[in-house]
């Protein structure tokens, strides 16, 4: 197939659509972590911002002045919300109808699933481990701290091995506020230190569900190195020496979290669009 002149990677989440752009000439396979890769362009945009869809073509156009996005461009789409991809791809058809339009599904990304049901699993978690085993040798624990959290197993042969799946910061705080009279919604950008114990309601909040979820982290890759260890143990290959899983963290809470999780781990920003560029 011939090589695209432009690549628009969509990650289409519950809380944002992330874009990342990248035309031929700098489509260059790198090891970098992506924030340290100059040559895309991204942008994430909020979905309870009226007028989204609008933003995000006028967005890729503004970026795209000088090369019209002709039919040498391609748009690659993964959706975990099809409530929102519905009206993007409709946008994305009429306002550039030249451009050829992907929506990404497991069958076009090239690592074996061992999950009951790949259909049924989110094509992020898929590109995000893709991506990850892109760049590191397996096995891996691959998390995504975004709208959930997903903790998810690419075990030593390579192949998706399935995972977890909590609430995030944000959905774990909103459960809070719905569910009781006296507790406020919290800003998790903002970055105060976490007192122990938490001296007020807000620090409480914080202290509660940053170790819900980063606590529930720790204890996930816990479960999974044991695993990967017994099974070493039961295989043929037992006198392999296999590495320790490497911990790849990704996703809009992952600068948030990160400090607070004890496990080894490396943060790449935006590795859903990363497994989208990586897709031939
Ligand atoms: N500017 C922002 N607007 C909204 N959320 C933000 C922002 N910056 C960081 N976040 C955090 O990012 C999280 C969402 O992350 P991300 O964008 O990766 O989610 P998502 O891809 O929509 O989620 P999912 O894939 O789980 O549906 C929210 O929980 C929020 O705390
Ligand atoms: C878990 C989320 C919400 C994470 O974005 C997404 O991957 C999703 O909707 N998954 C579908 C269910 C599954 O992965 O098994
Ligand atoms: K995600």
């Amino acid at each position: 197939m011939k090589r695209p002149a432009g690549v628009i990677a969509v990650d289409v989440g519950n809380t944002a659509v992330k874009l990342s752009l990248c035309s031929n000439d700098l489509a260059v396979e790198t090891e970098a972590a992506d924030a340290a890769n100059p040559d895309w362009i991204h942008r994430s945009f909020a979905l309870d911002r009226s007028q989204w869809c609008e933003s995000i073509v006028d967005w890729v156009r503004e970026q795209t002045r000088s090369e019209a996005v002709s039919e040498a461009w391609q748009w690659r789409i993964a959706s975990v919300n099809q409530r929102a991809s519905d009206p993007l791809c409709k946008q994305i058809e009429r306002s550039f109808p030249e451009s050829t339009r992907r929506l990404i599904s497991y069958r076009d990304v090239p690592m074996p699933i061992d999950v009951e049901s790949p259909a049924q699993l989110g094509i992020d978690r898929l590109l995000s481990a893709f991506a990850a085993h892109n760049r590191y040798t397996a096995p891996l624990i691959v998390i995504d701290a975004g709208s959930a959290v997903t903790v998810d197993l690419v075990n030593a042969a390579g192949a998706f091995a399935g995972g977890a799946i909590l609430p995030g910061l944000t959905l774990q705080t909103n459960a809070l506020t719905m569910g009781t009279a006296a507790l406020p919604m919290i800003d998790w950008q903002n970055s105060d230190v976490v007192s122990i114990p938490g001296r007020n309601t807000v620090g409480a909040i914080r202290l509660g569900v940053l170790t819900s979820v980063t606590a529930s982290i720790d204890r996930l890759i816990a479960y999974y190195s044991q695993r990967l260890d017994s099974q070493r143990l039961h295989s043929q290959r037992s006198s392999e020496t296999t590495q320790p899983p490497v911990v790849i963290l990704c996703g809009g809470d992952a600068a948030v979290i990160s400090p607070h999780i004890q496990s080894k781990h490396v943060t790449h920003t935006h590795l859903v669009c990363q497994g989208l560029l990586d897709l031939t």
